[in-house]
């Protein structure tokens, strides 16, 4: 059976590098941001509804979406950032299922789904384990500063549109702790893997 693992985190806690060491291990890694940006693509169905909602203001001059606008408007608005939701999160729901199907066809013995907003969209019931990459509050802000070039209100507003680090430790199966050096952060996963494997 596949063991279909949950991978979620905050913004900027580490997921990606995470999920690029998976990646590496040749573990099938189904990316919820990276879908979230296929599904937009021009023409798509979400494309055509953010634009009809959002307006062209949002469009870049070859008429893609202009991701930093959008996220300026949908982190400063609890409403804005619904209708974007509704609009996005079922066509990528669909797709990560499809995926899901893939790797389970073919016998893998580990996949993930990285999500971010995993409890946040209430998503548990896709996965048997849950994993967070936890960081402490000013880290997970210098990180996200550091990355994004954000001011601080920016990050803190960006911080405050998910549930925090501290509820979802309460939540999940398991941690990984990315504080520290990356190196450590591989170590910590290494011994999770060889759990799952039953090694
Ligand atoms: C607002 C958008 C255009 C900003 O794009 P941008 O390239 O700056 O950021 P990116 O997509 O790489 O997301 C970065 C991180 O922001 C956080 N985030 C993104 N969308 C949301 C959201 N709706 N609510 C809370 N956090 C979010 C996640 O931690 C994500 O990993 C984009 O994030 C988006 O389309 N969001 C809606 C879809 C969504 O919820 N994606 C997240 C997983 S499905
Ligand atoms: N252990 C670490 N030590 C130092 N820097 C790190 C460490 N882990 C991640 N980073 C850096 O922190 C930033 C955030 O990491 P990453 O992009 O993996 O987070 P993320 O959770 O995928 O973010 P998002 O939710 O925005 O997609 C990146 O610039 C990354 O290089």
């Amino acid at each position: 059976m596949t063991l279909i693992i949950g991978l979620t985190g905050g913004i900027a806690s580490g997921k990606s590098t995470v999920s690029n060491m998976f990646k590496e291990k040749n573990i099938t890694v189904v990316d919820a941001d990276q879908i979230a940006r296929d599904v937009v693509e021009i023409g798509k169905t979400a494309y055509k509804e953010i634009v009809q909602h959002f307006g062209k203001e949002i469009l870049n001059n070859d008429e893609t979406i202009n991701r930093a606008k959008l996220g300026s408007i949908i982190f400063q608005s609890e409403e804005e950032r619904k209708i974007l939701n509704n609009i996005v999160h079922p066509e990528v729901r669909k797709e990560m299922m499809s995926q899901t199907e893939i790797a389970k066809e073919n016998k893998e013995e580990i996949v993930v789904l990285d999500i971010p907003l995993l409890y946040e969209s209430n998503l548990t019931h896709l996965v048997h384990k849950t994993l967070l990459v936890y960081v402490d509050e000013n880290v997970q802000v210098k990180r996200l500063m550091e990355r994004n070039n954000y001011t601080y209100e920016e990050a803190k507003m960006r911080m405050e549109a998910q549930l925090s680090l501290e509820d979802k430790l309460k939540l999940v199966d398991h941690v990984i702790n990315n504080n520290g050096t990356i190196g450590e952060t591989e170590e910590q996963l290494n011994k999770l893997i060889n759990e799952w494997l039953d090694k």
